[in-house]
């Protein structure tokens, strides 16, 4: 039996899982897409055999459809996904859950009252192989204890991203998982700086301090111009571990030796995409929810209010965490 999903909003990100979907996961299909651009979701259901769904709401509810993907803009996921529930249907929500931790904790507040997870969060880099190696060669023992985390985020731009808070809610988010899920620690405190004081604070800075003590450096800079450059290396006692991103080819020409920097997120995490799209399947047909969760959802949104704070004053912020509730142990 495959899993029929429909997908609601079909622009960049949700054309692209799409296409995975389609090529490359055969636990799924898609079955209905709903965008407000109705031209756009006639012409990517069209290749693929969809149906256009004439609402959201009409999507989530129909017959035809037993999972459904946010892809949406970020004020959207909230609502949507909290109408997922209220209809029973395991849902792959892109990043971030919210835009606020408060709408995020009220998705959170639905599945407690459900009493079950439906809801996956599209922290995809979860998934990424690099990702992965560097937490597998942590908890081996293979650098020792870790001691930092230095990473870095860049687009070329970013249309998602367009206010100084919305980097820190919409791209930041990404590491505010990461080193979480990395590390397997919370986060305590953090800094968000920028260089630029007025208009679209672009780049920031954020360090920040783990429970544990480890410390964490990030650069995120959405119109860095040249390319997708998505960097993270982690010190140990004994060693450090360092993504190598993936790069099929090397070019020499015009007197550089070196590899194509990504264009965008598809090119450079195709792998964490298929990798999370498969296992979400999976899951969604088995009842059950193994990846990032509306919970990993929250902490990641707390921790970007209390960067958008730091921000807004320039102060270190504490991150005010509740404990984590049973349905999420
Ligand atoms: N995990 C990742 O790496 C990743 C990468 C890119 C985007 N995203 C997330 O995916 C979401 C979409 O980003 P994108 O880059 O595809 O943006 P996009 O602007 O390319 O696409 C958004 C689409 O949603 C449609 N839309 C707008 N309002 C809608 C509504 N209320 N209901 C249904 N459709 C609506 C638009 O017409 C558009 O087609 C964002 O939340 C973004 O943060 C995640
Ligand atoms: O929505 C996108 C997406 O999450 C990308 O993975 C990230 O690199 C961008 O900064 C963000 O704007």
């Amino acid at each position: 039996m495959s899993l029929r999903v429909g997908v609601i909003g079909v622009g960049a990100m949700g054309a692209d899982h799409i296409n995975t979907i389609s090529t490359a996961v055969p636990a799924a299909r898609v079955s209905e897409v709903y965008d407000f651009d109705v031209d756009r979701a006639y012409a990517v259901a069209q290749p693929v055999s969809a149906g256009v769904a004439g609402s959201a709401e009409a999507l989530i509810d129909s017959s035809a459809v037993d999972a459904v993907i946010i892809c949406s803009p970020d004020h959207t996921h909230a609502d949507l996904a909290k109408a997922c529930i209220a209809a029973g249907k395991p849902v792959l929500c892109e990043k971030p859950l919210a835009v606020t931790a408060e709408d995020s904790l009220s998705v959170v507040d639905a599945e407690l009252a459900a009493g079950r997870q439906l809801v996956q969060l599209g922290f995809m880099r979860r998934y990424d192989p690099g990702y992965r190696e560097m937490r597998d060669a942590l908890r081996n023992g293979d650098i020792g204890e870790a001691r930092m985390v230095h990473c870095v985020h860049r687009n070329a731009s970013s249309h998602t991203s367009s206010t100084s808070e919305g980097i820190v809610t919409g791209s930041m988010v990404h590491e505010l998982d990461i080193v979480r899920w990395l590390l397997d620690d919370e986060i305590a405190t953090i800094r968000v700086e920028s260089p630029v004081a007025e208009g679209l604070r672009d780049p920031q800075l954020a360090t920040i301090q783990m429970r544990s003590g480890v410390l964490v450096s990030v650069e995120v800079f959405v119109n860095a111009a040249y390319g997708y450059d998505v960097r993270c290396e982690l010190v140990g006692t004994s060693g450090t571990v360092s993504l190598v991103p993936p790069n099929p080819s090397s070019i020499r020409k015009a007197g550089i030796d070196g590899v194509r920097v990504r264009d965008d997120f598809i090119g450079r995490f195709s792998d964490a995409y298929r990798l999370e799209l498969s296992a979400w399947a999976e899951d969604a047909l088995n009842g059950v929810v193994h990846g990032p969760s509306a919970w990993d959802g929250y902490v990641a949104n707390v921790v970007a209010a209390s960067g958008v704070a730091s921000l807004a004053t320039g102060g270190r912020q504490n991150v005010p965490l509740d404990p984590r509730p049973n349905l999420y142990s």
